[in-house]
């Protein structure tokens, strides 16, 4: 029996970068989780020889080089930068992929900013010797419509509970991937983040909803419709759970009013929307 060294990557995860730029007195802030995974001829170092092996604590320290010699605009454009830099240096580095969560700070002033407990914007770029992709997301985006949502029509068995109803409470915190079609073809980085954020929110406000299964199609086929460049996007909605509380015991009504919002167990619903035309990049995830 052959024993063999399968898939392997390595890297440094989860750096945290601040980058001020301090053009007079008006500063800019951006708060960065960069996480950096390389693959390739790596088997020696499996057996003992670093020969081949850029340390991790290297990549660390190209990450806030990199901040302060190129600055740091969008996630993607920063993550491309070093994502290349290691395929196109380390000779046997042939697949580089670099994550980036921006955490949001929201200004105050003209050096003063409040941490925003917003949602999170992401940035997954692959980089190979011929082939670059981004995947851009977010994270975090809290919402709820208090009516327009409906679930009935399921199938019941022997252990079905849940009562049907015709207006319910709606909530999720979605996160979401989307991968462009083609890089530098396009809006910029940071307003196709925006239209594809204000589309997924328009659709979940917009939509009459019969499931979150409904919902979540009609936010990415918004998405779709409206931001040209994504070629598929990937929804995880949780279904934030609201359910009645029983108020009899009490003499009192409760005509969807008073809900006990539950944290687990939640349904989680997930899927993915895309152009049919697309041609598929399962690479790039
Ligand atoms: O929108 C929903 N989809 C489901 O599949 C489901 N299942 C459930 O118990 N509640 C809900 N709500």
């Amino acid at each position: 029996m052959a024993i063999t060294l399968g898939d392997n990557r390595y890297g440094k995860a989860e750096v945290r970068l601040v980058r001020v730029v301090r053009d007079g007195p008006r500063h800019d802030l951006r708060d960065l989780t960069v996480s950096v995974a390389l693959a390739g001829d790596l088997a020696p170092a499996h057996s003992g020889d670093n020969s081949g092996v850029l340390p991790t604590d290297t990549q660390k320290n190209t990450v806030y080089a990199f901040a302060k010699r190129y600055g740091v605009d969008e996630p993607e454009a920063f993550g491309l930068l070093l994502a290349r830099h290691f395929v196109d240096t380390q000779p046997a580095i042939h697949w580089a992929r670099v994550d980036l969560v921006e955490h949001p700070w929201s200004r105050l002033g003209p050096h003063s900013f409040s941490h925003d407990g917003g949602p999170t914007r992401h940035a997954s770029v692959t980089v190979t010797a011929d082939a670059s992709h981004v995947v851009s997301g977010l994270a975090g985006l809290v919402v709820a419509n208090t009516t327009d949502s409906e679930f009935h029509g399921y199938v019941r068995d022997g252990y079905t509970t849940l009562p049907e109803t015709t207006d319910r409470i709606l909530a999720t915190e979605v996160a979401a991937r989307w991968r462009w079609s083609a890089i530098g073809d396009g809006p910029s980085w940071g307003s196709s983040f925006q239209g594809v954020r204000d589309a997924l929110v328009a659709a979940f406000v917009d939509t009459y909803s019969y499931s979150l299964q409904q919902t979540l199609y009609a936010m990415g086929s918004r998405a779709l419709e409206q931001q040209k460049e994504l070629a598929e996007i990937r929804l995880t909605l949780p279904n934030k759970h609201h359910f009645l509380v029983d108020l009899a015991p009490f003499g009192l009504g409760n005509d969807n009013e008073v809900y006990v919002a539950t944290d687990r167990p939640y349904g989680l619903i997930e899927g993915t929307v895309l152009r049919d035309d697309a041609p598929p990049a399962p690479e790039a995830w």
